[in-house]
């Protein structure tokens, strides 16, 4: 595959990019705060950068006409829907943590979540100092997955990766859900996944939980 990358110059564009050559695609395209990198048009476009760039992003997978996989966070819910309009005419897919592992964590909120009725429930998350929105976007899905408003803590804390918890208590018992992301890796094998989903779609919506 021949990717672009809008935000290739960051940790996931990093990362993203040096997992995609190790199998043998090329980076052919890229966008970052100076500009345009072109060597030629990619047949696919992955976006880990910032929500304000996301009109940017927008314009150039129009131009080119390819997939797009986005996982910036702290996307405005005018910007999702733009990216569902999208959809129509190009395939988008669009999650705010691309490892596995969360999605086994979403499965199994989703398989207690009427069942801690009562209970004290609550999210933490951790994650490194640079990171710029608070809470995590993944502490979103895990709140979306439980239909409920659970309190989210937020901890920045030197060069965490992305930790997840999730509390439940009654007065007798802790039961918790946790998730650790050892490294930016995990992230960049799902969005690989997920380009090999999407590469030869014509259109549509799609989240990480349709890639795996
Ligand atoms: N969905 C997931 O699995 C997942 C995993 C990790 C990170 N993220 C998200 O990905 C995004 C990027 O994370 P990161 O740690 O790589 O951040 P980063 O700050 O290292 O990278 C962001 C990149 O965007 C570029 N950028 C900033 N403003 C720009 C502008 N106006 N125009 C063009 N480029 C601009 C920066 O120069 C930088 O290269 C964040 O939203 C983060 O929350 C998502
Ligand atoms: O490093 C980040 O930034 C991460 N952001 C995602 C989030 O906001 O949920 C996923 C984990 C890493």
């Amino acid at each position: 595959m021949k990717i672009g990358i809008v935000g290739y110059k960051g940790r996931m564009g990093k990362e993203i990019k040096d997992l995609f050559e190790e199998k043998n695609h090329e980076f052919v395209w890229g966008y970052d705060k100076d500009g345009e990198y072109f060597q030629e048009k990619p047949q696919l476009i992955i976006d880990f950068s910032l929500p304000e760039v996301f009109e940017k992003t927008e314009d150039y997978v129009k131009k080119f006409k390819v997939p797009l996989i986005i996982g910036t966070t702290g996307l405005q819910d005018e910007q999702i829907e733009a990216l569902k309009t999208l959809s129509k005419d190009v395939p988008v897919v669009q999650s705010y943590n691309f490892s596995i592992g969360i999605q086994l964590f979403l499965k199994m909120a989703d398989l207690l979540k009427d069942k801690i009725y009562g209970w004290d429930v609550e999210i933490v998350e951790t994650h490194h100092r640079f990171k710029k929105d608070k809470p995590s976007g993944t502490a979103k899905m895990i709140k979306e997955s439980l239909d409920k408003d659970v309190p989210i803590s937020s901890l920045r804390l030197g060069n965490v990766a992305g930790d997840h918890v999730l509390y439940m208590a009654n007065l007798g018992e802790v039961l918790s859900i946790s998730h650790r992301a050892l490294s930016r890796r995990a992230f960049a094998e799902g969005v690989l996944k997920s380009a090999e989903f999407v590469i030869n779609k014509k259109n549509g919506y799609f989240t990480f939980t349709d890639v795996i």
